[in-house]
């Protein structure tokens, strides 16, 4: 780290005016860590780090080196690895944490020690014990020691926006003299709103002494679901940085979410004048990163990044996107780095979508057939939640998506042994009268019954995906298994739901095995049929 240097976190600025452009200072690895559910391992964050980098992120706040030695090694090599982004670290206005911080960044490219004291009479009162002179005192020497080992010093007042406003300006003020060179006013609970916002930022920039030397930042919660309101609120009176997180991970309900702030900034550029430097088709795949390391999914309804951001199931909606897609979508699902609008066939679909998506398979119909069709969809859809496209060319086809056989399951037995192979031995019945008895041992005991099922049926297959969800909690919980296969070149589905997992999968595998066959003995003629009621 070097003391001496000015400005440190705009040293990849240029000759960029920084007045029209937010600094996004990520903390997912720190605050969004912190939250029960959401550790996260050295290599994890090493991995996520560098994604974040990539994403292009101004600071990213590796962690708080005090708290555990695999937080100090995490931040430690961090800041090893990263060379553009600001590495952060952060610490308790506390000697120990200071030179902790210190000690872990010693070795990054940009570094920056975060400070934190709490400011606000509850917390003064009932957590710190300090009086407002303490506090005041605390955070000059803390600042004034950090300085010491970097240039770039951020301090943060927690629980500022339940702070008395004019002790507020007089702490920021002492931090700018100590050296600060951000300082961060947190909405540590979550408690305030975007009117409040603008008021404070606009008195703290107005108030405190030597206010241009320091950029201001804002940190906000979601308690009440405005943190990225909030956030923006705080931009739009002149906070010039904000802290955030991908997917608004974070303490209790989390903190404002990176990529929801960043493409509110980029989609309505004209309205607040201000840009980034992310780059937007970063987002979705580190949001789906961050899904991966932490084993936590987002909400399909996730502004941004959630499955459902650029999906339209509904007829009215699918109709108007067909023509025009500004009618229902107000930024590119290729901007945040998501490949393409779905339109998702359902019961609340119509027939411009439908017709759509049947063209797409390659099946023509007149006027007159389609209504069928439709009809028939109506029915299926309002039973089954996900149309898949095989159900499509079921209908196409004119069979029953929901036909079960030829092949059904009379027995199924698995073993396995822990660290060694698994076996599987299956009874199938076909409609025709044959009952094939088969074995196989596998990797594990679904591999086991998939290559039973696949000898027995003589049908091969090539898994491409395989997932088991739970649909309830506890021990009797329904197991829902979705198989992917690579049959004839082209990918067929199968699901099915049990509450054994294995029994579940066997099913799934032999709704595949039963599609293929179908297909087989009356696709090509029936596809004539149904292309030739066409116009
Ligand atoms: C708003 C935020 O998100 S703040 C960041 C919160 N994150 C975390 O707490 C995660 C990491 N924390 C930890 O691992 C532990 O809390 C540690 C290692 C930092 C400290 O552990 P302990 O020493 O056992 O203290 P403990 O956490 O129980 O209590 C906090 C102590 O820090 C003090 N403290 C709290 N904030 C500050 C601060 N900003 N500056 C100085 N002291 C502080 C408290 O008064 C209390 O002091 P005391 O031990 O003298 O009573
Ligand atoms: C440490 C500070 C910035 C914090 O996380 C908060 O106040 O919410
Ligand atoms: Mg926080």
């Amino acid at each position: 780290m070097n003391p001496e240097t000015v400005n440190p976190t705009d040293h990849a600025e240029g000759g960029d005016s920084a007045e029209d452009r937010v600094r996004i200072f990520d903390t997912t690895l720190r605050d969004g860590e912190q939250a029960p559910g959401f550790s996260m391992d050295r290599r994890a964050k090493l991995c996520m780090a560098q994604a974040l980098e990539t994403l292009g992120v101004d600071v990213l706040e590796a962690g708080f080196p005090q708290a555990s030695p695999d937080d100090f090694a995490a931040v430690d090599e961090i800041a090893r690895t990263l060379r553009n982004t600001t590495v952060c670290a952060l610490a308790r206005c506390q000697n120990g944490d200071i030179d902790t911080a210190a000690r872990a960044l010693e070795r990054a490219h940009h570094a920056r020690i975060h400070l934190f004291l709490s400011t606000s009479p509850l917390h003064r009162e009932h957590k710190l014990g300090m009086s407002k002179s303490q506090v005041l005192e605390t955070a000059v020497a803390s600042i004034e020691r950090a300085r010491k080992y970097s240039a770039d010093v951020e301090f943060s007042a927690e629980d500022a926006l339940r702070t008395e406003p004019d002790f507020l300006v007089e702490v920021f003020s002492a931090a700018i003299a100590a050296g600060a060179t951000t300082l961060n006013a947190p909405d540590t609970v979550g408690y305030t709103t975007p009117a409040e916002m603008v008021e404070l930022f606009t008195y703290l920039r107005k108030h405190v002494r030597d206010a241009h030397k320091a950029v201001f930042s804002a940190h906000c919660h979601d308690d009440l679901g405005m943190a990225v309101a909030n956030s923006l609120a705080a931009v739009s009176a002149g906070a010039r940085q904000v802290e955030c997180t991908i997917n608004g991970i974070g303490e209790r309900a989390g903190n404002a979410a990176l990529e929801e702030i960043v493409m509110a900034l980029k989609v309505r550029a004209p309205h607040f004048g201000l840009r980034t430097n992310i780059d937007t088709r970063k987002l979705y795949p580190t949001s789906r990163l961050l899904t991966q390391v932490t084993g936590q999914a987002v909400p399909r309804n996730k502004a941004v990044v959630g499955e459902n951001a650029f999906a339209h199931e509904s007829g009215i909606h699918q109709h108007g996107m067909l023509k025009h897609r500004g009618t229902y979508e107000i930024m590119r699902p290729q901007d945040v780095g998501i490949a393409e609008t779905t339109l998702v066939l359902g019961k609340h679909s119509g027939r411009h979508a439908l017709r759509q998506r049947l063209e797409t398979l390659g099946h023509t119909f007149d006027e007159a057939a389609m209504e069928g069709i439709f009809k028939r969809f109506k029915t299926l859809a309002d039973r089954k939640r996900d149309i898949r496209d095989e159900d499509l060319e079921a209908l196409a086809l004119g069979q029953d998506p929901d036909a079960i056989g030829p092949w059904r399951i009379d027995q199924l037995n698995t073993t396995s042994h822990l660290g060694g192979s698994a076996s599987a031995t299956v009874k199938l019945c076909h409609e025709d009268g044959r009952e094939i008895g088969e074995a196989a041992i596998g990797d594990g005991p679904v591999d086991a019954v998939l290559r039973a099922i696949e000898r027995a049926t003589g049908t091969d297959m090539v898994l491409k995906r395989f997932q088991v969800r739970a649909m309830s909690e506890g021990g009797d919980a329904q197991g829902h298994a979705q198989l992917t296969a690579r049959h004839a070149q082209r990918d067929w589905n199968g699901s099915s739901v049990s509450t054994d997992i294995i029994e579940a999968t066997a099913h799934a595998a032999l709704a595949i095995v039963n599609r293929i066959e179908r297909q087989v003995s009356d696709g090509p003629g029936a596809a004539r049929t149904a292309q030739g009621v066409s116009a």
